[in-house]
């Protein structure tokens, strides 16, 4: 222990808040919207903050610059994961994406990801993305009080159906109760890497009853049911391809592109741990997403008109918006840009380490440091984003109306970095816009009022959850712009 906690700094490693002896940094880690304070912490410490916590190191990369070099072009050195014992060997979600570390099962699933995933493999889900974002519009007409359970299930409802084209029910689906129960227990571990088996990993060894029954208990609910998830969707799958009922999706495609001569299915542990592991990495994430489109809208009803307007110049209320207005309606893409400006849903990332020792201008990093890229600075630096707590989409327009160049764009930052950037942008990027484009042509969103009619204004702080940042529950009014977009609404869900 006393190894382990005292290794010594070595000389070129960033500074950073002194700590103390043993436990380091552990009582000076923020423990709520962290790049808050790594943000106020760069006016003492400067870009590169180091800390060590029960003998991990730590760097706050503070540096768009350093980023751009260090996990970017130096990407293999800096494309590792956090060694997340409670996870790998509690939980056995030692299959899962995020989690891996940098090797062979890495690569071979982010390849198989990448061919279902890439821009242009992104596209063909559009009609699934345009039909659910419909779907979803309906809810919200009939009841949009529960706009934030509706984020949910349509975004539950596209990875099931891209990912093992499965339809889900409108209640009670259940891969998605599964998946939600997962994601609930999830939540109640903490911050990932926090938990006293992932700072002296060796303790695994001994059973999880030493942290109680009830820790012992959830470790093997989670473990269970992570098993289902892991098989029984993909084995769906291979049941429907037999019987010829399967709609095209991506296990179906890549079980028919590994599949060999004699039959046999080749990286299919791999596959199978790809597709499991979409929901949880796009539903949390999606949903934030979502909840901040719908307050910002409601709390900028100029910029809520403006699009609105710039669609109906464009469609005149003859029909919905369709993927292909997007290169016509660059307003709705500018307050895109801006949501991932503004509110940067993973406002951290996730840590990546090096895998070698390294060095970046007058710094050292020795092997296994991790580090933390504080993406929400780079997207409210003032020099690039003047008056960055504002909404403003405008920042994206240039002078002839259209998507502006611009140097620093929000989606080249808030998906992550290097190897380890997300897979699922392009399709994220895809289902955020025509959701957003489908609401704002049918819907108005509005404050709610109070009992004497004035606004009740929302709560604009933001909750972290474990790598999510979102807005706290809040309320709002969404009506039907017209008889006529309703009705528009139903004449479209009927041509589905
Ligand atoms: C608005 C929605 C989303 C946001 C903001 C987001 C953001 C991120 C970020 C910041 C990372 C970490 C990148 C890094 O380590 O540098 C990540 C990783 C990942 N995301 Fe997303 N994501 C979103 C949606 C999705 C969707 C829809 C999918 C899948 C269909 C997905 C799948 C993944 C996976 C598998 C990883 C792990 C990659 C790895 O470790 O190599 N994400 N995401």
């Amino acid at each position: 222990f006393v190894w382990k906690t005292s290794i010594r700094t070595p000389s070129g490693f960033p500074n950073g808040p002194k700590g103390l002896p043993v436990v380091g940094n552990l009582f000076d880690m923020p423990s709520r919207r962290e790049w808050l304070t790594f943000t106020e912490w760069k006016k003492s410490y400067g870009d590169f903050i180091g800390m060590t916590i029960l003998g991990q190191r730590i760097v706050i990369l503070n540096s768009y610059e350093a980023v751009m070099e260090m996990l970017e072009k130096r990407g293999t050195l800096y494309s590792d994961r956090p060694n997340l014992t409670l996870f790998r060997k509690w939980i056995g979600w030692d299959w899962s994406l995020p989690i891996l570390p940098f090797g062979d099962e890495l690569q071979r699933q982010r390849k198989l990801l990448s061919q279902c995933l890439s821009p242009a493999a992104s596209k063909t889900y559009n009609v699934a993305l345009h039909e659910q974002a419909l779907l979803y519009c309906k809810q919200l007409l009939k009841f949009p009080d529960r706009f934030q359970k509706h984020s949910r299930t349509m975004t539950g409802a596209i990875v099931m159906m891209i990912v093992y084209g499965h339809r889900v029910k409108e209640e009670n689906d259940e891969w998605i109760s599964l998946a939600e129960r997962f994601s609930d227990l999830l939540g109640t571990l903490g911050v990932p890497g926090s938990h006293p088996v992932d700072i002296f990993p060796s303790l695994w060894r001994l059973p999880p009853i030493i942290f109680g029954s009830g820790f012992a208990a959830r470790m093997n609910l989670m473990r269970t049911i992570l098993q289902q998830l892991f098989r029984e969707p993909y084995q769906q799958v291979k049941q429907k391809m037999a019987d010829g009922s399967i709609h095209p999706c991506i296990a179906q495609n890549l079980i028919e592109t590994h599949t060999a001569s004699t039959g046999e299915i080749t990286e299919e542990k791999s596959i199978m741990a790809c597709t499991a592991v979409s929901y949880t990495a796009a539903v949390d994430t999606t949903v934030a997403s979502l909840d901040t489109f719908i307050l910002a809208m409601m709390i900028h009803p100029d910029i809520q008109k403006k699009a609105q307007q710039h669609i109906d110049d464009l469609l005149n209320g003859s029909r919905l918006p369709m993927f292909a207005d997007r290169v016509n309606l660059p307003y709705v893409d500018a307050i895109l840009k801006e949501l991932y400006r503004w509110q940067p849903v993973t406002p951290l990332a996730l840590p990546h380490r090096n895998m070698k020792d390294d060095r970046y201008g007058d710094y050292f990093f020795p092997k296994g440091t991790m580090f933390i890229p504080n993406a929400w600075l780079f997207l409210h630096d003032e020099e690039y984003f003047p008056e960055p707590s504002k909404f403003i989409p405008e920042r994206f327009i240039d002078e002839d109306g259209k998507l502006a160049t611009v140097p620093r764009d929000p989606i080249t930052i808030s998906f992550g970095f290097g190897r380890r950037v997300c897979p699922g942008k392009y399709l994220a990027d895809n289902s955020m816009w025509i959701t957003m484009a489908s609401v704002l042509a049918l819907f108005d969103i509005t404050k709610p009022k109070d009992a004497f009619g004035n606004d009740i204004e929302p709560d604009l702080e933001y909750e972290s959850g474990a790598a999510v940042s979102r807005p706290k529950p809040f309320k709002c009014c969404i009506t039907p712009r017209s008889d006529a977009s309703a009705a528009l609404l139903m004449a479209s869900l009927e041509q589905l």
